[in-house]
Protein backbone atom coordinates (compact mmCIF):
# COMPACT_ATOMS: atom_id res chain seq x y z
CA UNK A 1 0.00 0.00 0.00
CA UNK A 2 1.57 3.46 -0.46
CA UNK A 3 2.34 5.27 2.65
CA UNK A 4 0.50 8.65 2.67
CA UNK A 5 2.16 11.51 3.25
CA UNK A 6 1.20 14.71 4.75
CA UNK A 7 -2.51 15.29 3.54
CA UNK A 8 -3.26 17.56 0.99
CA UNK A 9 -5.19 19.57 3.76
CA UNK A 10 -1.80 19.99 5.69
CA UNK A 11 -0.06 21.07 2.58
CA UNK A 12 -2.30 23.92 2.06
CA UNK A 13 -2.25 25.20 5.42
CA UNK A 14 1.15 25.50 5.07
CA UNK A 15 1.70 27.28 2.06
CA UNK A 16 -0.90 29.50 2.04
CA UNK A 17 0.38 32.98 2.51
CA UNK A 18 -0.63 34.94 5.71
CA UNK A 19 -2.05 38.37 5.91
CA UNK A 20 0.87 40.27 5.56
CA UNK A 21 1.27 44.58 6.33
CA UNK A 22 4.68 44.39 4.66
CA UNK A 23 5.74 42.64 1.37
CA UNK A 24 6.11 39.27 1.51
CA UNK A 25 9.61 38.83 0.51
CA UNK A 26 11.16 40.77 2.68
CA UNK A 27 9.98 38.92 5.58
CA UNK A 28 10.19 35.25 4.13
CA UNK A 29 13.59 33.81 6.24
CA UNK A 30 15.21 31.17 3.47
CA UNK A 31 16.83 29.03 6.33
CA UNK A 32 19.82 27.89 4.70
CA UNK A 33 21.59 27.95 7.99
CA UNK A 34 18.70 25.29 9.05
CA UNK A 35 20.22 22.17 11.39
CA UNK A 36 18.46 18.77 10.83
CA UNK A 37 17.27 16.49 13.37
CA UNK A 38 14.63 14.66 14.21
CA UNK A 39 12.14 14.84 17.03
CA UNK A 40 12.06 12.12 19.56
CA UNK A 41 10.11 13.68 22.06
CA UNK A 42 6.99 16.15 22.52
CA UNK A 43 5.41 17.39 26.05
CA UNK A 44 2.90 20.43 25.63
CA UNK A 45 4.65 22.33 22.95
CA UNK A 46 8.10 21.47 23.55
CA UNK A 47 9.54 19.68 20.66
CA UNK A 48 12.98 17.50 21.90
CA UNK A 49 15.04 16.98 18.98
CA UNK A 50 18.32 14.76 18.39
CA UNK A 51 20.18 16.87 15.62
CA UNK A 52 22.05 14.52 13.14
CA UNK A 53 25.87 14.44 13.93
CA UNK A 54 25.40 15.69 17.39
CA UNK A 55 24.76 13.71 20.61
CA UNK A 56 23.08 16.71 22.65
CA UNK A 57 19.33 16.84 22.61
CA UNK A 58 18.17 20.53 21.83
CA UNK A 59 14.42 21.65 23.06
CA UNK A 60 12.61 23.49 20.46
CA UNK A 61 9.40 25.45 19.42
CA UNK A 62 7.30 25.82 16.42
CA UNK A 63 8.49 28.99 14.23
CA UNK A 64 5.42 30.79 13.62
CA UNK A 65 5.20 29.99 9.67
CA UNK A 66 4.46 26.21 10.80
CA UNK A 67 0.84 27.69 11.87
CA UNK A 68 -0.96 24.80 13.10
CA UNK A 69 0.83 21.90 11.40
CA UNK A 70 1.42 19.17 13.74
CA UNK A 71 4.64 18.15 14.66
CA UNK A 72 5.28 14.76 16.03
CA UNK A 73 7.63 12.51 16.93
CA UNK A 74 9.63 10.29 14.54
CA UNK A 75 9.20 13.72 12.25
CA UNK A 76 12.37 15.07 10.58
CA UNK A 77 12.79 18.58 11.40
CA UNK A 78 15.06 21.54 10.12
CA UNK A 79 16.16 23.84 13.31
CA UNK A 80 17.46 27.39 13.96
CA UNK A 81 17.79 29.70 16.92
CA UNK A 82 19.96 28.53 19.86
CA UNK A 83 20.90 24.60 18.59
CA UNK A 84 23.07 24.27 21.24
CA UNK A 85 21.14 22.12 23.82
CA UNK A 86 22.51 24.40 26.20
CA UNK A 87 20.48 24.19 29.47
CA UNK A 88 17.79 27.00 28.95
CA UNK A 89 18.48 27.24 25.27
CA UNK A 90 15.52 27.00 22.76
CA UNK A 91 15.88 26.68 19.06
CA UNK A 92 12.96 26.60 16.66
CA UNK A 93 11.20 24.43 14.07
CA UNK A 94 11.32 25.82 10.76
CA UNK A 95 10.34 22.84 8.64
CA UNK A 96 8.90 19.84 8.96
CA UNK A 97 10.06 16.87 6.01
CA UNK A 98 7.41 15.05 4.08
CA UNK A 99 6.58 11.88 5.90
CA UNK A 100 7.56 8.54 4.41
CA UNK A 101 4.58 7.13 6.72
CA UNK A 102 2.21 8.02 9.37
CA UNK A 103 0.21 5.89 11.77
CA UNK A 104 -2.57 7.50 13.47
CA UNK A 105 -5.66 7.38 15.32
CA UNK A 106 -8.76 8.05 15.27
CA UNK A 107 -9.85 9.69 19.02
CA UNK A 108 -12.01 6.56 19.03
CA UNK A 109 -14.58 5.32 16.59
CA UNK A 110 -17.34 7.58 16.92
CA UNK A 111 -15.05 10.68 17.13
CA UNK A 112 -13.65 11.20 13.46
CA UNK A 113 -11.15 13.51 14.66
CA UNK A 114 -7.40 11.98 13.00
CA UNK A 115 -4.51 12.50 15.19
CA UNK A 116 -0.94 11.36 14.04
CA UNK A 117 1.14 9.43 16.62
CA UNK A 118 4.15 8.99 14.91
CA UNK A 119 5.86 9.91 11.79
CA UNK A 120 8.16 8.04 9.65
CA UNK A 121 8.13 5.14 11.18
CA UNK A 122 8.13 1.52 9.19
CA UNK A 123 7.44 -0.88 11.49
CA UNK A 124 4.60 -1.31 13.92
CA UNK A 125 5.67 -4.02 16.85
CA UNK A 126 2.48 -5.71 18.22
CA UNK A 127 3.48 -7.29 21.97
CA UNK A 128 0.84 -9.52 23.28
CA UNK A 129 1.49 -12.08 26.24
CA UNK A 130 0.52 -15.21 25.83
CA UNK A 131 -1.01 -14.92 29.02
CA UNK A 132 -1.15 -12.76 32.56
CA UNK A 133 -2.91 -11.22 30.81
CA UNK A 134 -4.50 -13.46 28.47
CA UNK A 135 -4.45 -12.17 24.37
CA UNK A 136 -6.92 -10.43 23.18
CA UNK A 137 -7.04 -11.19 19.46
CA UNK A 138 -9.72 -8.73 18.69
CA UNK A 139 -7.34 -5.94 19.84
CA UNK A 140 -4.02 -7.64 17.81
CA UNK A 141 -6.25 -7.51 14.53
CA UNK A 142 -6.88 -4.02 15.13
CA UNK A 143 -3.33 -3.18 15.65
CA UNK A 144 -2.91 -4.80 12.27
CA UNK A 145 -5.21 -3.10 10.51
CA UNK A 146 -3.42 0.55 11.85
CA UNK A 147 -0.08 -1.01 10.86
CA UNK A 148 -1.53 -1.81 7.08
CA UNK A 149 -3.11 1.28 6.98
CA UNK A 150 -0.25 3.26 8.04
CA UNK A 151 2.09 1.28 5.35
CA UNK A 152 4.16 -0.30 7.85
CA UNK A 153 5.36 -3.57 8.13
CA UNK A 154 3.83 -5.77 11.13
CA UNK A 155 5.71 -7.95 14.14
CA UNK A 156 3.99 -9.45 16.39
CA UNK A 157 6.25 -10.36 19.59
CA UNK A 158 4.81 -12.64 21.95
CA UNK A 159 5.97 -12.22 24.93
CA UNK A 160 5.51 -14.76 28.43
CA UNK A 161 6.34 -18.05 26.71
CA UNK A 162 7.37 -19.11 29.84
CA UNK A 163 3.29 -19.02 30.99
CA UNK A 164 1.79 -20.75 27.86
CA UNK A 165 2.74 -22.28 24.33
CA UNK A 166 2.29 -19.34 21.50
CA UNK A 167 1.21 -22.17 19.10
CA UNK A 168 -2.87 -21.39 19.09
CA UNK A 169 -2.28 -17.86 18.47
CA UNK A 170 0.09 -18.38 15.78
CA UNK A 171 -1.78 -20.53 14.18
CA UNK A 172 -4.80 -17.95 13.71
CA UNK A 173 -1.84 -15.44 12.15
CA UNK A 174 0.14 -17.83 9.94
CA UNK A 175 -1.72 -17.74 6.79
CA UNK A 176 -1.21 -13.61 7.20
CA UNK A 177 2.18 -13.76 6.82
CA UNK A 178 2.74 -11.77 9.85
CA UNK A 179 6.13 -12.08 10.94
CA UNK A 180 6.54 -13.15 14.78
CA UNK A 181 8.91 -13.50 17.85
CA UNK A 182 8.50 -15.46 20.87
CA UNK A 183 9.67 -14.22 24.21
CA UNK A 184 9.88 -15.37 27.71
CA UNK A 185 11.70 -14.14 30.67
CA UNK A 186 15.60 -14.45 30.89
CA UNK A 187 15.22 -15.73 27.51
CA UNK A 188 17.72 -13.45 25.28
CA UNK A 189 16.26 -11.09 22.70
CA UNK A 190 18.52 -11.02 19.89
CA UNK A 191 15.72 -12.60 17.83
CA UNK A 192 14.10 -8.97 18.13
CA UNK A 193 17.01 -6.65 17.85
CA UNK A 194 17.63 -8.46 14.75
CA UNK A 195 14.22 -7.20 13.55
CA UNK A 196 14.18 -3.54 14.87
CA UNK A 197 17.86 -2.88 13.62
CA UNK A 198 17.77 -0.46 10.74
CA UNK A 199 14.00 0.54 11.20
CA UNK A 200 12.02 2.74 13.02
CA UNK A 201 9.44 0.76 15.32
CA UNK A 202 6.63 1.49 17.23
CA UNK A 203 5.47 -0.27 20.23
CA UNK A 204 1.79 -1.07 21.39
CA UNK A 205 0.13 -3.12 23.51
CA UNK A 206 -2.04 -2.77 26.19
CA UNK A 207 -0.88 -2.45 29.79
CA UNK A 208 0.73 -5.59 31.48
CA UNK A 209 2.41 -7.21 28.20
CA UNK A 210 5.58 -6.56 28.96
CA UNK A 211 6.24 -3.58 26.98
CA UNK A 212 8.27 -1.66 29.99
CA UNK A 213 10.39 -4.48 30.57
CA UNK A 214 11.36 -5.35 26.90
CA UNK A 215 12.40 -1.74 26.16
CA UNK A 216 14.35 -1.85 29.19
CA UNK A 217 16.51 -4.59 27.99
CA UNK A 218 16.47 -3.13 24.44
CA UNK A 219 17.43 0.30 25.40
CA UNK A 220 19.44 0.06 28.71
CA UNK A 221 19.28 3.31 30.82
CA UNK A 222 15.79 3.33 29.23
CA UNK A 223 14.58 3.64 32.51
CA UNK A 224 10.54 2.86 31.88
CA UNK A 225 8.76 1.89 34.50
CA UNK A 226 7.98 -1.88 34.81
CA UNK A 227 4.52 -2.00 36.27
CA UNK A 228 2.75 -5.08 38.40
CA UNK A 229 0.11 -7.06 36.54
CA UNK A 230 -3.17 -6.91 39.19
CA UNK A 231 -3.26 -10.21 40.33
CA UNK A 232 -7.30 -10.03 40.18
CA UNK A 233 -7.42 -8.50 36.35
CA UNK A 234 -4.48 -9.38 35.02
CA UNK A 235 -3.82 -6.09 34.09
CA UNK A 236 -0.67 -3.46 34.98
CA UNK A 237 -0.70 -0.23 36.39
CA UNK A 238 -0.61 2.32 33.32
CA UNK A 239 2.78 3.56 34.75
CA UNK A 240 4.02 5.51 32.20
CA UNK A 241 2.26 7.90 29.43
CA UNK A 242 4.04 9.93 26.97
CA UNK A 243 5.03 8.59 23.65
CA UNK A 244 9.10 8.89 23.32
CA UNK A 245 11.25 7.71 20.79
CA UNK A 246 14.85 5.64 21.81
CA UNK A 247 18.04 5.33 19.78
CA UNK A 248 18.70 1.36 19.48
CA UNK A 249 22.41 0.50 20.65
CA UNK A 250 23.84 -0.65 17.16
CA UNK A 251 22.87 -4.67 16.30
CA UNK A 252 25.74 -5.63 14.39
CA UNK A 253 26.97 -2.43 13.12
CA UNK A 254 23.14 -1.29 12.35
CA UNK A 255 21.58 1.51 14.46
CA UNK A 256 17.84 1.44 15.11
CA UNK A 257 14.52 3.13 17.08
CA UNK A 258 11.55 2.56 18.86
CA UNK A 259 9.37 4.65 19.81
CA UNK A 260 7.59 3.96 22.84
CA UNK A 261 3.64 4.56 23.15
CA UNK A 262 2.63 3.37 26.44
CA UNK A 263 -0.47 6.78 26.34
CA UNK A 264 -2.19 4.78 23.53
CA UNK A 265 -5.23 3.60 25.69
CA UNK A 266 -7.70 3.23 22.43
CA UNK A 267 -6.84 2.75 18.60
CA UNK A 268 -10.16 4.21 16.83
CA UNK A 269 -9.65 3.23 13.19
CA UNK A 270 -12.68 5.53 11.92
CA UNK A 271 -10.54 6.97 9.74
CA UNK A 272 -9.27 3.72 8.06
CA UNK A 273 -10.81 3.02 4.28
CA UNK A 274 -11.76 -0.31 4.39
CA UNK A 275 -11.47 -1.32 0.76
CA UNK A 276 -7.66 -0.32 0.75
CA UNK A 277 -6.39 -2.43 3.47
CA UNK A 278 -6.63 -5.06 0.78
CA UNK A 279 -3.36 -3.27 -1.22
CA UNK A 280 -1.24 -4.85 1.63
CA UNK A 281 -2.34 -8.13 0.37
CA UNK A 282 -0.91 -7.84 -3.39
CA UNK A 283 -1.72 -11.67 -3.89
CA UNK A 284 -5.41 -10.97 -2.72
CA UNK A 285 -5.57 -7.38 -4.52
CA UNK A 286 -5.04 -9.13 -7.67
CA UNK A 287 -7.99 -11.35 -7.35
CA UNK A 288 -10.34 -8.23 -6.73
CA UNK A 289 -10.18 -6.66 -10.20
CA UNK A 290 -13.53 -7.62 -10.98
CA UNK A 291 -15.54 -6.69 -7.90
CA UNK A 292 -18.38 -4.07 -8.12
CA UNK A 293 -17.71 -0.79 -7.11
CA UNK A 294 -17.34 0.14 -4.06
CA UNK A 295 -16.67 -3.35 -3.02
CA UNK A 296 -14.55 -3.62 0.85
CA UNK A 297 -14.37 -7.01 0.02
CA UNK A 298 -15.43 -8.18 3.77
CA UNK A 299 -17.46 -11.44 4.15
CA UNK A 300 -21.05 -11.06 2.52
CA UNK A 301 -20.25 -8.67 0.34
CA UNK A 302 -21.81 -9.80 -3.21
CA UNK A 303 -20.12 -10.72 -6.29
CA UNK A 304 -16.72 -10.21 -4.52
CA UNK A 305 -13.86 -11.52 -6.19
CA UNK A 306 -12.21 -13.08 -3.07
CA UNK A 307 -15.34 -15.62 -3.30
CA UNK A 308 -15.08 -16.38 -7.00
CA UNK A 309 -11.07 -17.15 -6.20
CA UNK A 310 -12.33 -19.29 -3.98
CA UNK A 311 -14.73 -20.95 -5.55
CA UNK A 312 -12.22 -21.17 -8.16
CA UNK A 313 -9.70 -23.19 -6.39
CA UNK A 314 -7.55 -20.17 -6.74
CA UNK A 315 -7.27 -18.56 -3.36
CA UNK A 316 -6.04 -20.15 -0.07
CA UNK A 317 -9.50 -20.72 2.18
CA UNK A 318 -7.23 -19.47 5.37
CA UNK A 319 -6.25 -16.34 4.13
CA UNK A 320 -9.56 -14.95 2.55
CA UNK A 321 -10.98 -15.66 6.19
CA UNK A 322 -8.01 -14.22 8.09
CA UNK A 323 -8.09 -11.06 5.94
CA UNK A 324 -11.60 -10.81 6.23
CA UNK A 325 -11.44 -11.56 10.17
CA UNK A 326 -8.89 -8.57 10.13
CA UNK A 327 -11.13 -6.38 7.69
CA UNK A 328 -14.03 -6.82 10.12
CA UNK A 329 -11.92 -5.59 12.95
CA UNK A 330 -11.82 -2.03 11.77
CA UNK A 331 -15.33 -1.80 13.16
CA UNK A 332 -14.91 -3.65 16.67
CA UNK A 333 -15.55 -2.14 19.31
CA UNK A 334 -12.80 -3.27 21.50
CA UNK A 335 -10.09 -0.82 22.78
CA UNK A 336 -6.92 -0.80 24.59
CA UNK A 337 -6.63 -0.28 27.98
N1 LIG B 1 6.38 -14.55 33.35
C1 LIG B 1 6.77 -13.48 32.64
N2 LIG B 1 6.56 -12.24 33.14
C2 LIG B 1 6.95 -11.19 32.41
C3 LIG B 1 7.58 -11.33 31.14
N3 LIG B 1 7.83 -10.09 30.65
C4 LIG B 1 7.38 -9.20 31.57
N4 LIG B 1 6.85 -9.84 32.64
C5 LIG B 1 6.24 -9.25 33.86
O1 LIG B 1 4.96 -8.70 33.52
C6 LIG B 1 4.68 -7.55 34.34
C7 LIG B 1 4.29 -6.37 33.47
O2 LIG B 1 5.41 -5.97 32.71
P1 LIG B 1 5.61 -4.48 32.15
O3 LIG B 1 6.89 -4.50 31.40
O4 LIG B 1 5.41 -3.47 33.20
O5 LIG B 1 4.37 -4.39 31.16
P2 LIG B 1 3.88 -3.11 30.32
O6 LIG B 1 3.33 -3.68 29.07
O7 LIG B 1 4.96 -2.13 30.19
O8 LIG B 1 2.72 -2.55 31.21
P3 LIG B 1 2.39 -1.01 31.55
O9 LIG B 1 3.61 -0.43 32.19
O10 LIG B 1 1.23 -1.12 32.49
O11 LIG B 1 2.04 -0.37 30.24
C8 LIG B 1 5.94 -7.31 35.16
O12 LIG B 1 5.73 -7.85 36.44
C9 LIG B 1 7.03 -8.08 34.41
O13 LIG B 1 8.05 -8.51 35.25
C10 LIG B 1 7.80 -12.68 30.64
O14 LIG B 1 8.31 -12.92 29.54
N5 LIG B 1 7.38 -13.69 31.43
ZN1 LIG C 1 -14.40 -7.57 -3.39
Amino acid sequence: MAARGYGEHDHEHYERPRRRTRPRTKDRPTYDDAEDGRVVRVDRGRYTVLVDDQDELVTAMKARPLGRKGVVVGDHVRLVGDTTGDEGSLARIVEVRERATVLRRTADDDDPVERVIVANADQLVIVTALANPEPRPGLLDRALVAAYDAGMAPLLVLTKADLADPETLLATYRSLGVPWVVTRKGADIDEIRDRLAGRTSVLIGHSGVGKSTLVNRLVPGADREVGRVNDVTGRGRHTSTSAIMLALPEHEGRPGWIVDTPGIRSFGLAHVRPEHLIEAFPDLDEMTEDCPRGCTHGAGEPECGLDAAIAAGEADVDRVTSFRRVLAARESAEVWD
